[in-house]
């Protein structure tokens, strides 16, 4: 199965991120890490410099919330150009509304759940979404090691959204590296966001090739 590889913008230069979105431009589409500096320990932007991501980069973005009140600043990030829009089942009061929205704006809907959130809020609604992201870290900070017990999530996912015959992505962001990204595959990931490995890599682009070749010949 091809697997798509995402490379997340938070191990990027923030000083030349125009020029850091080119290195990646043979990659499946820009992670664009948003931190509120509440939902998580962290704090990186916001909408305007989105809004500059998406007018700089060759391939799609997917904008990964990790922001409180998702409701309510999610589609605006719809409206920026996102490709696609991930937010937290855990900051959404209304996660199927928010997901109608970012569709009905010509997103594609995309949730997310921590690694101590359990996937079976999301069984009986994987339709209303266009992806589904298993966190394999806690969300903050690049370069934390993977988490191999979420793979079990992953592997329920996987069964689901397949007895379903839906072609939701199956998302995973979180410590992959050349060593983890066969294991998330092999457990039905069919899309690998990877920062460290990718922008601490001297060449980007042999990364990326590297990485999908791991996943694809697990
Ligand atoms: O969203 C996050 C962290 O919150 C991730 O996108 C990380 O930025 C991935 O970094 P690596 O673990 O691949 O270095």
């Amino acid at each position: 199965m091809a697997i798509a590889i995402n490379p997340s913008i938070l191990s990027a230069d923030f000083g030349r991120l125009a020029e850091e979105v080119q290195r990646i431009s043979t990659a499946d589409a820009v992670h664009a890490d948003v931190m509120d500096n509440a939902f998580v320990p962290n704090l990186t932007f916001g909408p305007p410099v989105v809004e500059r991501i998406v007018q700089a980069s060759p391939i799609p973005v997917d904008a990964h919330l990790m922001i409180n009140d998702a409701d309510r600043h999610a589609p605006a990030y719809a409206d920026l150009g996102c490709a696609s829009v991930t937010f937290h089942l855990e900051a959404s009061a209304a996660p199927i509304r928010t997901a109608r929205e970012l569709r009905r704006r010509g997103a594609r809907a995309s949730v997310a759940i921590r690694p101590a959130t359990p996937v079976d809020g999301l069984l009986d609604i994987l339709d209303e979404f266009d992806q589904i992201l298993v966190m394999t870290v806690e969300p903050g900070f690049g370069g934390q090691a993977f988490l191999p017990s979420m793979m079990a999530k992953v592997r329920r996912l996987r069964t689901a959204i397949d007895a379903a015959g839906l072609s939701t992505a199956l998302q995973v962001d979180g410590g992959i590296s050349t060593e983890t990204a066969g294991q998330a595959a092999d457990a039905g990931a069919t899309v690998l966001v990877a920062g460290s490995a990718v922008y601490g890599a001297e060449d980007p682009a042999a990364a990326i090739a590297e990485l999908r070749t791991r996943a694809e010949q697990r």
